[in-house]
């Protein structure tokens, strides 16, 4: 098992390894964060992720009144849909004086494998319907592929977590996301300089609301960053090698808050920023994150899982989970309203 320059491990999902959900549940446990070798076991074919970031670039290269048709605060897209301008998004908002620097598009899920996407999409997104929806099953999957691995790692009942993010039973809060994050203009960064800002981050630290983020990256486009155990903030490794050309990255996983809470802390919801890369020419910066959400009726309670149990103990609680009373949803809402400035 190979590792990323901050040390999370890449693993090998396909079934010539059987060692995978333990070596799943392990970074897990200590990282939060675990590189997925991009093999056909993810079913998610490398043309389907080029072309993906093809679609996205094009989308986000757009003129702003073409994006405006489904911006988020318009009422066809609803509130949680659709693009997302700069300057409206704040990851972390208890600290951040200014917004994120990106722009967005949120998809909701389709309602089935082979339906069309369920919002109005924009004229450059409009054409690349049928593979929206293709890639989004295929995320879905790969998550439900990875929660079983973590199931039998924990030993659950086998569809413990598999049954609570089953879209077919009802509403998700899963979303897809594309990312663009612009280089910033010369002007830019000298007006801020001149009004004494800061202009280090593009998204600010934050931990994933939901239970597993797929994050899709392209090579030479460094800049995401994870707090380790220690404090100390570190590149995820792979990709962030300014001028890196060309090749697959692994797919990068991580724990979101709900399967931490739900493991009462054995799994790491870890914070993670986006900063600008330091000592490289601006440039542009795209990713596509799947935020895979349980169902939003299922509770929030603690896993039975020996493994948990003894976690639980040893920390000296009462196996609840910090959030237990709270279903999914109640909690989603509750995280995005911090986040959001759109809509309040
Ligand atoms: O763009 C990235 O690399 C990370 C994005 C992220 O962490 C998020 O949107 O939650
Ligand atoms: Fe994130």
């Amino acid at each position: 098992m190979a590792s990323s320059n901050a040390s999370i491990p890449i693993i090998d999902i396909s079934p010539s390894n059987p060692d995978a959900p333990q070596q799943l549940l392990s970074a897990a446990s200590k990282y939060g964060f675990v590189f997925v070798e991009n093999n056909a076991a993810t079913g998610i074919p490398p043309q389907d992720i080029a072309k993906m970031f093809e679609i996205s670039k094009e989308f986000f290269a757009a003129p702003v009144e073409v994006k405006q048709t489904a911006a988020i605060a318009s009422n066809e897209a609803g509130k949680n849909l659709g693009w997302l301008s700069r300057g409206v998004e704040k990851l972390d908002p208890g600290t951040q004086k200014r917004a994120d620097v990106k722009e967005a598009f949120n998809l909701a899920p389709p309602s089935s494998p082979t339906n069309a996407p369920t919002q109005p999409l924009p004229s450059p997104l409009a054409p690349h319907a049928p593979l929206l929806t293709t890639f989004q099953t295929s995320c879905q999957t790969l998550c439900q592929t990875l929660l079983s691995h973590l199931s039998a790692a924990l030993a659950t009942p086998p569809d413990w977590f598999t049954s609570r993010h089953d879209a077919s039973l009802g509403p998700t809060g899963s979303i897809f996301r594309m990312l663009y994050y612009p280089a910033l203009s010369p002007e830019e960064t000298q007006k801020a300089e001149n009004e004494g800002e800061e202009l280090d981050l593009r998204a600010g630290a934050h931990s994933d609301f939901g239970s597993l983020t797929l994050l899709f990256r392209l090579p030479g486009q460094p800049g995401l960053e994870i707090r380790t155990a220690e404090g100390k903030w570190e590149g995820v490794g792979f990709g962030d090698s300014a001028g890196e050309e060309g090749g697959l990255l692994p797919i990068l996983v991580n724990i979101g808050d709900l399967l931490e809470d739900w493991t009462c802390g054995l799994l790491k919801s870890t914070v993670h920023r986006v900063v600008f890369p330091r000592g490289s020419a601006p440039a542009d910066r795209y990713s596509l994150a799947y935020f895979c959400h349980p169902l939003d009726e299922a509770a929030l309670e603690a896993v039975p899982s020996e493994d948990v149990r003894a976690h639980a103990r040893e920390r000296g609680l009462g196996g609840g989970g910090g959030r237990a009373g709270m279903t999914a949803r109640e909690h989603l809402m509750e995280r995005l309203g911090a986040t959001y400035s759109v809509g309040k």
